[in-house]
C-alpha cells in the first residue's frame, strides 16, 4: 500500500512551458540588478562563494551574474543558481507579478491523496524556497498545507539512486509505500532503483516516453 507520494514538478504538477517561458526569463533578466542590490546580504555572498567553487576562481559581481545567465539558458540544476532564482522568484511572487502554475488535475490529486491519508512530498531541482511559493500562490489557492515535506538538490542530484534513498531515510518509510512521480525517466529509473514505486506523466508529445514505468496522462490517472 502507498503511504506517501514524492512528487517532480516541473512536467508533472505543473507545466515545463511555465518553468522555461516565464520562471527562467523572470529570474534571467533581473539576476545582475538583484546581485547589486543585495551584494551585503549574507546568503547572496555565500551563494556567489559556491558560485566561484564550481568556476573555480574568483569572479567580480559581473562576471558571477554573467555565469548565472549563462546556467539559466543552459537549464543548470546547480544548488547555488537555484537559490538565488528561488530568491527572485519570490519578489515576483509577493509582488503579484507570478502566479505559479499548476495544471488543473493537480490540486484535486493532491487533495484526494492528501484526504486518503497519504503523506506528500515535493522533490524538484528548483529550491525548496522555489517550491514552497509555486504551490502557495496558485490560481486554486495555497496548496503548501497539503504538503509533510519539500526536497531539493541539497539532498543529490534527481538522476542518482542516493538521493531517494536519503529521502526515503527522511521519511523513515520503505520504497515499497512510497511512489515517485516524475515526466524524466532516469529520475524514475534512480527512484526504482532505490526501491521506491514510480509512475511517469506524460503531459504532452514533448515527453520522452519511459515504457519501463507505469504510466498517466495526468495526475487524475495515477493509481496510487
Ligand atoms: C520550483 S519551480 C522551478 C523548478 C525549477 O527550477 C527546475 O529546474 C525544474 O526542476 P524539476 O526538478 O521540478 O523538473
Ligand atoms: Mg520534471
Amino acid at each position: 500500500m502507498i503511504k506517501a507520494i514524492v512528487t517532480d514538478i516541473e512536467g508533472t504538477t505543473s507545466s515545463i512551458d511555465f518553468v522555461h517561458q516565464t520562471l527562467f526569463p523572470f529570474a534571467r533578466t533581473r539576476m545582475r540588478a538583484f546581485l547589486r542590490e543585495n551584494a551585503g546580504d549574507d546568503r547572496v555572498q555565500a551563494l556567489l562563494a559556491d558560485v566561484e567553487e564550481v568556476e573555480k576562481g574568483d569572479l567580480s559581481l559581473d562576471e558571477a551574474a554573467d555565469v548565472l545567465e549563462r546556467w539559466i539558458a543552459e537549464d543548470r540544476k546547480l544548488t547555488p543558481l537555484k537559490a538565488l532564482q528561488g530568491m527572485i522568484w519570490k519578489t515576483g511572487y509577493e509582488a503579484g507579478e507570478l502566479k505559479g502554475h499548476v495544471y488543473a488535475d493537480t490540486p484535486e490529486a493532491l487533495r484526494g491523496w492528501h484526504a486518503a491519508g497519504k503523506a506528500l512530498y515535493v522533490y524538484s531541482s528548483g529550491s525548496v524556497e522555489a517550491q514552497k511559493l509555486i504551490f502557495g500562490h496558485t490560481d486554486y489557492g495555497d496548496l503548501t498545507p497539503l504538503f509533510s515535506g519539500y526536497f531539493d538538490t541539497r539532498i543529490g542530484g534527481k538522476r542518482e539512486a542516493a538521493s531517494y534513498r536519503r529521502i526515503l531515510d527522511e521519511i523513515a518509510l520503505p520504497g515499497a509505500q512510497v511512489l515517485f512521480l516524475s515526466d524524466v525517466g532516469e529520475e524514475l529509473d534512480a527512484a526504482r532503483a532505490a526501491g521506491m514505486q514510480t509512475c511517469q506523466l506524460v503531459r504532452d508529445d514533448k515527453t520522452v516516453p519511459a515504457p519501463a514505468h507505469p504510466q498517466a496522462k495526468s495526475l487524475a490517472e495515477v493509481s496510487a
